[in-house]
């Protein structure tokens, strides 16, 4: 039986706790056996940490195309030197932002074009799509005052442009409920760990999904949903959303098989 890995990304605002969640659901997969790859973009590699300090703290003439391209560039390098090979092998790879953070950014906020940018990240990442998503959700202004640290070049961005920002990420959801779950990211960070815990129980825990059916399965990439299909439900941001605990069964349970072997620490020092 070949060794299936597990892709989970987590996506949000600025300050909205996807590093602090990460360790917790790493923690989660780690406790079950599992080999644990916790990676970020940018910067999951070296050159991508290079291109993290240039596009974070470079020239404030980089305009938004130039912008997009050094994202693709390193989601192109990272998958295909630690996401692709990870998977290859079994692993769980919980990505710190991925296309999702291209398509809000520059496709939405940065008003290159959502549509865009998606075949762009579609390009450089040969298609790799996550099977699980959570989006921790919460008002921009309470993300931008987590942070003690100084700004850099997209904190520094206008509240508009930070709302822009999770008015399209709430669309994604919209338009894609079974890969991306909302997470109300407002609470204490036991509290919202608490409401990903639940989708990973359920996803992981309590799928019918069998090894014969998940060896048949892509590994662990999703078929990008064409943009032109994608509900415009742009109220996304505007109306409650149900708790992602509470969505009921209707979702596809995510595949779980793959090696067992040792966990790795993250790719960065920080
Ligand atoms: N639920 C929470 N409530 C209050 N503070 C939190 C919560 N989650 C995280 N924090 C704190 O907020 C700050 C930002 O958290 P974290 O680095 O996890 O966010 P992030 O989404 O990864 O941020 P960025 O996108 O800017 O890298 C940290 O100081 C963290 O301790
Ligand atoms: C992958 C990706 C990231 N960004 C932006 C979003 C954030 O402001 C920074 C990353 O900082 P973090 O502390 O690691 O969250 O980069 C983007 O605009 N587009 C992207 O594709």
């Amino acid at each position: 039986m070949a060794a299936r890995g597990v892709f989970i990304t987590f996506e949000g605002g600025d300050g909205s706790g996807k590093s602090t969640q990460i360790q917790s659901v790493r923690d989660w997969f780690e406790s079950r056996g599992r080999e644990v790859i916790v990676t970020r973009e940018p910067g999951g590699t070296e050159l991508g940490t290079e291109i993290r300090r240039l596009v974070q703290n470079g020239p404030e003439d980089v305009d938004a195309r130039t912008e997009a391209l050094l994202y693709a560039a390193d989601r192109a390098y990272h998958v295909a030197t630690v996401i692709a090979p990870a998977l290859e092998r079994g692993a769980v790879v919980l990505g710190d932002r991925y296309i999702d953070s291209s398509l809000a950014y520059q496709g939405a906020a940065r008003s290159l074009g959502v549509d865009e940018i998606a075949s762009l990240s579609a390009w450089a990442t040969r298609g790799l799509y996550p099977s699980l998503t959570f989006l921790l959700d919460l008002p921009p202004e309470v993300g931008l005052h987590r942070h003690t640290d100084a700004p850099d070049r997209m904190e520094r961005e206008s509240m508009d442009f930070h709302e822009r920002v999770r008015h399209e990420y709430l669309r994604l959801a919209d338009a894609e409920p079974d890969r991306i779950v909302v997470i109300d990211a407002v609470g204490t960070i036991d509290e919202v760990f608490s409401e990903i815990r639940g989708v990973l129980v359920e996803r992981f825990e309590g799928g019918s999904v069998t090894i014969d059916e998940a060896d048949d399965a892509p590994l662990s990439a999703q078929e990008a949903p064409a943009s032109s299909e994608r509900p415009a439900s742009l109220e996304a941001a505007d109306k409650p959303r149900e708790k992602s605990a509470d969505k009921g069964s209707s979702r596809k349970p995510a595949t779980m098989v793959g090696a067992l072997g040792e966990s790795q620490g993250a790719l960065w020092d920080e």
